[in-house]
Formats: structure tokens, C-alpha cells, sequence
């Protein structure tokens, strides 16, 4: 076991990082050290994340004289180029930094590939990580969780907090649902892409069965075809995310009791008779020498700690801490204290495929500043620098539909999908299966022949996979995960992402922009096949040209390739649920993990059900509403 440090000011850890040391220390914000007037803080937050930085941020303005600690596994993001330049998100993906990277089990579904799930490791966590798209729920996803027996997480009572976080920097956007006075800034980005307007342009001439608008992110618009936003102020260019609009942006008067310790990981909370009273952490980064894990320290927390480790980090924290399911503890070595078996379990996320398409010279394309080149990249960045305007505010993606499907659709998706539909779309008019947006990208290593590539991406919203994730040690939290979400493992799921990809394709082929398909990027289909890849072509088909026909075996060439190309859409959540215990429930709805006192969990992970959109927002949203628990719970009426 551990020996316990408790900190005071002579104990502090020293940064790991070198990324948090390049950080001003002149407020405890971007210090690296706990408060040196002594070792107890009101509440403690283990993770650094979205959520966290949303509740802790509002805390700190609701009562300044409130001792916060934030222990955040990754590093400080304060102004460092590579997370409030939007566009770098890419490097971040590629490169693996400010992530951390969950393997899951191999899996014939995938046909034989391990999936792998990056989540945000950094201050602000995925929000300073992501790639900045701005889409909305459906108003009937929260009216399911509130039905859950959580009242008060209904659509109701979450979108006037969805108006509350933002500020909408779009004028088309409608006073009804959208904020103006929200700390995250929404807009177009730095400029807008001919492949955003191509889409736009596609969708609206072919696909009769849907309209076109300006704003689908009103929680109830589906079908329609409009331009996509991002989380990208307006005024600088720069991405919004949770660390510098809830955290970095505070006043002295409002941070002096805010403080953040990053490169720490918290193994455990501790509790006295169930009451959580601190946790325990050591350094985030694995020393070698370092096999007994000895360093342990401890910090206090008077009045509460919350885990906001996301979906990821908080069930471990939790297991770590003797709540679970006694199997799972057991593995681990870890005692049980409260029985709660749906710890780790209902993860889910979203499946995505992007699929590229060869691309006209004139079309505009991320490509120069996607390269990690700092020469191509420079003149983005004198542009960025001058103005925030051009590609480096940009994430690629100008234009989107959120997609229902028709009766026609329905055929094709196929007996898998008849009971799925039945049982949760029918009825609710404002749910989507899929998304289906345009990338001005190539997300993979460019071509030989080609430098200009679109991309078209769908995201399923409501896979029927449900995985789980546990752990593997008691003691290490940088031990990996035992992890499965089960992607593809109900073939609906596979149904929803071929008719995704003929959508997608029927689109592509009519976007003034199209010059053909990058195999590689595409099913094998027979040569001989009306549907075979099309590897090059002087322009695009009419919107009046017929749609392709797919035989059975174009069908199970479509399947191969999902199997082999799906991929987590980085929208991991629901595996701490906020629902009765009974069925396996872990947070009550005001967020306390049933069986302690004292500890909420307040992220992703809270998430009873999947939500049909990209899942920032719904962050934010989680993040609001826990601030508010908070602050009603510690008697800071001003703000309830
Ligand atoms: C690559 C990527 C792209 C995405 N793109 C989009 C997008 O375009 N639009 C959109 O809406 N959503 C997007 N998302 C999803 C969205 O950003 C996340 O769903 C959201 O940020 C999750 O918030 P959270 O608070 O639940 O968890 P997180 O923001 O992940 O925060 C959890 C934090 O806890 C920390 N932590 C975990 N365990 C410990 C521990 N033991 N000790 C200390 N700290 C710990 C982690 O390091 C992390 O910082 C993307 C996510 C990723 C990763």
C-alpha cells in the first residue's frame, strides 16, 4: 500500500511538464504548486477537464473566498499556440500529446482490430483538444435522462443553460435558443470553404427529401441541409474552450483561491465512516525507478470532492476508490466498500468513417496547415496573427445534415435496424440516425498522385453498442484500462453506417469540387461493379444523375471496409450513469455517487443516455447544471 505524503508548503511536487513551466506563475492558476497557506481546500476536483474547468470557473465567481483545487493528469494549456489555434487540433491527433489514448480488446466486428480511444489529457481536457465542431443535442435526449427519475435534466431545464454558456457570433442564429453573453464564443471560423458551400449546394439540388436552413442546432431541426459552426471566437480567431473561458480568464480577485496542480494523477478518494474527506494523487508521469509508487501524497477537501475524470478516468477513480462491482474490484486487488456494479459499465460513443474524394486544384483544403509544416503554415499564421481570420481558425468543416431517415431509407437500413427505429426513433420526431458533414481535409498521410482531397465524414448517434472500461491496478492510474465498447458488435449498427456511406458518396460525386475517389479510402468493390471506385473524373455527376445501384456483394464489400475503418468519434460518456441505483445507476440526479457522502461525479461519464450530437456541449451543459447543484448546496443562493 501507500505511504501517505499530506502537503504542505515544504512537500510541493515539481512540474513534469515542460509545456505547464513555460505557463506565467504569477497566479495560482498557472502555477504548478499546491496553495502554500497549508494543505485543506473546500473542494477538490480530480481531472482538470471540460466539466471541471466549467464548475470550478463558475464556483470561483460565485465565491471568490471558496479554496478550490483542480488535479488535472495532463498538462497547462494557458495560450500555448498548439490548443487556441484551431486548426493545430490536427497535430494534436496525430502527434498523441495532450491525449491519452484508451486500447480496447480485439474485436471480430472490427475485423480483428483493436480500437483505440484518445480522450483529452491536458487543462480543459477535451474541449482544448477537439475539433471545435459546434452541433447540439436533441431536446428529446435530455427529456430521456430527466424521465430516468432525474428531474431537473430535462430539455427545459438544460437549454436555457445551453443560451447561459455561449455567446452565438452567427446572426442567424435565433434569440430563442442561442446566448450572447456566454463565455464559449460560436461562429464560422476564420473563413468559409468552397467544400462547405459545394455541399451545401449538393444537399439542397439532389436530396429532395430535405430542405435547407441556417441553423440546425436549435435542439429540434433535423433534415435540413446548413452551414456547420465552431468553437472559434469570432474576434480572435481563437478556440474556446473551457480552460481559457472558465479558468485562465479569471481576475486576481477571482482566482486567488482557484488553483490548479497539473501532472498529477489522483488514484483514490479518501474517506472517514463514507464521507469523502480528500484524495490521494502522484505524479502523472511513470518514473521507471519508481515501483512502489511511494510518492503518494494527499490532499483534503472540507466540504466535497468531485471526479470530473471524464468517461474514462472518473469509473476508475472510483474502482480505485472500492466502488464498483466486487468482480471487477477484485481483479484489481481493490476492497469493496460500496457495491454499485454499474461503475465502468454503458459506455458508449459514436462510430465515424471519413471517406476521401479526389479533389479540383481550386478547391480550398486544410492540407498546408495540416501538414505540420511551420513553412506552409506560416503565412496562415501571419493571417491568424493579424486578424484571426483564415485557415489556422478553421477546422475544415463548413457544412452539415443531421439525417432522418425516410421510408425509402428505412428499406435500405434493413431488417437489423426495424426494431432500433421502432423503439427509439419513431416516436421521437427530433432524433437523427446519422450526420453527415464535409471536410476541406484529408485526415490520413496525402496521396502520390493527388495534393488536393475532400472528405465526407457520418457519425452514427445512437449505436446500439455498450461497452465498458475498468481497471486493471488497484494502485496505478496510469495503469492501462480493460476496455471494450463493443463498436459494430449489433450489426444495426454496421446497417446505419453503409447507408451513411452511399449518402455520402451520392453528395460527394455531385460537389462541383469532386474529381474522383482515393481508393484506398473506399470499399474494394468488384472492378466490374456499377458501384467500383471511380479513380478519376473531369467533374461531378448532375444532381439528375441516377443514384448508384449496390449489389449484395457491393453491400458486403461496404461492410468489410466499415469493419476495418470505423473509428471512435471521441465521444466517449455514460459510464458513471445518472440514474436510479436499481438500474445501475451510479450519481444520483444531483450527482452524488450513491452509497458515500460528499463526492459528486460532474462530466461525460454522468450521462445515463447517448445524445445526437458532438459531445462538447453537452459538456458544457453538465458543467452548468453541476455548478448550480453546487452552489445551491453550499447556500450561494445569488446565483440559483
Ligand atoms: C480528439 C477529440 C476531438 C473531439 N472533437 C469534438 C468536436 O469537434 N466537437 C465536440 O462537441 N466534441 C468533440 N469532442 C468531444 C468533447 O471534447 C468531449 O466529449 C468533452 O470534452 C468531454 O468532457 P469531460 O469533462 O467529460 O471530460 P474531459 O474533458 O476529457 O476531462 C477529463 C479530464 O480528467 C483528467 N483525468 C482523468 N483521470 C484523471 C486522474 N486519475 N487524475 C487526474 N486527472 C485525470 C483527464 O486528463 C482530462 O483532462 C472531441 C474529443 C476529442 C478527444
Amino acid at each position: 500500500m501507500f505511504s501517505y505524503k499530506t502537503y504542505s508548503s515544504s512537500s510541493r511536487p515539481s512540474s513534469s511538464s515542460s509545456s505547464s513551466s513555460s505557463c506565467s506563475s504569477s497566479s495560482t492558476i498557472s502555477s504548478n504548486s499546491l496553495d502554500s497557506n497549508g494543505t485543506q481546500y473546500d473542494i477538490v476536483f480530480a481531472g482538470g477537464g471540460t466539466t471541471a474547468c466549467v464548475v470550478a470557473g463558475r464556483l470561483a465567481e460565485a465565491d471568490p473566498t471558496l479554496k478550490i483545487l483542480i488535479i488535472e493528469a495532463g498538462s497547462h494549456t494557458r495560450d500555448l499556440p498548439v490548443h487556441v489555434q484551431p486548426a493545430r487540433y490536427f497535430h494534436n491527433l496525430v502527434s498523441g500529446n495532450a491525449l491519452s489514448m484508451h486500447k480496447g480488446v480485439v474485436s471480430d466486428a472490427l475485423g480483428g482490430r483493436a480500437p483505440v480511444v484518445p480522450s483529452g489529457c491536458c487543462v480543459g481536457g477535451g474541449s482544448s483538444v477537439n475539433f471545435a465542431m459546434y452541433t447540439r443535442a436533441s431536446a428529446s435526449d435530455y427529456d430521456d435522462w430527466e424521465k430516468l427519475e432525474n428531474p431537473g435534466w430535462g430539455s427545459k431545464d438544460l437549454i436555457p443553460l445551453a443560451r447561459k454558456v455561449e455567446t452565438f457570433q452567427v446572426e442567424e442564429g435565433s434569440p430563442r435558443t442561442h446566448g450572447t453573453e456566454g463565455p464559449i464564443k460560436v461562429s464560422h471560423g476564420g473563413c468559409d470553404t468552397n467544400i462547405g458551400r459545394e455541399f451545401l449546394q449538393a444537399g439542397t439540388t439532389w436530396d429532395k427529401g430535405r430542405t435547407s436552413g441556417s441553423d440546425t442546432n436549435d435542439f429540434r431541426t433535423i433534415n435540413q441541409y446548413t452551414p456547420w459552426y465552431k468553437y472559434i471566437d469570432r474576434n480572435t480567431g481563437k478556440r474556446s474552450d473551457a480552460a481559457h473561458h472558465f479558468i485562465y480568464n479569471k481576475e486576481p480577485s477571482q482566482s486567488r483561491n482557484l488553483h490548479v496542480l497539473t501532472d498529477q494523477r489522483v488514484v483514490r478518494v479518501i474517506f472517514e465512516n463514507r464521507r469523502a474527506v480528500g484524495v490521494e494523487f502522484i505524479s502523472a508521469e511513470k518514473n521507471p525507478q519508481d515501483k512502489s509508487l511511494s510518492e503518494a501524497q494527499v490532499v483534503r477537501a472540507a466540504r466535497l470532492v468531485v471526479v470530473s475524470g471524464g468517461a474514462f478516468g472518473s469509473p476508475a477513480i472510483l474502482e480505485r476508490s472500492g466502488i464498483g462491482a466486487k468482480q471487477h474490484l477484485a481483479q484489481a486487488n481493490v476492497e469493496q466498500t460500496v457495491d454499485l456494479p454499474g461503475v465502468g459499465e454503458n459506455y458508449q460513443d459514436h462510430n465515424l468513417v471519413i471517406v476521401p474524394y479526389l479533389a479540383a486544384d481550386t478547391s480550398d483544403s486544410l492540407e498546408d496547415v495540416f501538414s505540420g509544416d511551420e513553412k506552409k503554415i506560416a503565412p496562415h499564421l501571419a493571417q491568424w496573427t493579424e486578424n484571426g481570420s483564415g485557415l489556422l481558425a478553421h477546422n475544415s468543416i463548413d457544412a452539415g445534415v443531421k439525417m432522418r431517415p425516410s421510408q425509402e431509407d428505412l428499406k435500405e437500413l434493413g431488417p437489423s435496424f426495424k426494431n432500433a427505429w421502432k423503439g427509439y426513433f419513431a416516436n421521437a420526431p427530433d432524433k437523427p440516425v446519422t450526420l453527415i458533414c464535409s471536410l476541406a481535409a484529408h485526415m490520413g498521410a496525402p496521396p502520390e498522385t493527388y495534393s488536393k482531397i475532400f472528405s465526407i465524414a457520418a457519425v452514427s448517434m445512437y449505436p446500439l453498442a455498450i461497452g465498458y472500461t475498468h481497471i486493471s491496478s488497484g494502485t496505478d492510474p496510469r495503469a492501462p484500462l480493460k476496455f471494450d465498447p463493443r463498436f459494430f458488435e449489433n450489426y444495426a449498427d454496421v446497417a446505419v453506417m453503409r447507408w451513411s456511406y452511399k449518402h455520402g458518396r451520392e453528395l460527394a460525386r455531385r460537389m462541383k469540387s469532386y474529381r474522383g475517389e482515393l481508393a484506398s479510402g473506399h470499399p474494394n468493390f468488384p472492378e466490374s461493379s456499377a458501384a467500383a471506385v471511380v479513380h478519376n473524373s473531369s467533374g461531378p455527376a448532375s444532381a439528375s444523375t441516377p443514384v448508384i445501384a449496390y449489389t449484395p456483394a457491393d453491400d458486403d464489400a461496404i461492410d468489410n471496409y466499415l469493419r476495418a475503418k470505423v473509428s471512435t468519434t471521441w465521444h466517449s460518456l455514460g459510464t458513471c450513469a445518472m440514474k436510479p441505483r436499481a438500474a445501475g445507476g451510479v450519481v444520483d440526479s444531483r450527482l452524488n455517487v450513491y452509497g458515500v457522502y460528499n463526492l459528486k461525479v460532474a462530466d461525460l461519464s454522468i450521462c445515463p443516455a447517448n445524445v445526437a450530437a458532438n459531445t462538447y456541449n453537452t459538456a458544457l451543459l453538465v458543467g452548468e447544471k453541476a455548478f448550480l447543484i453546487i452552489a445551491e448546496e453550499l447556500g450561494l443562493r445569488k446565483v440559483c
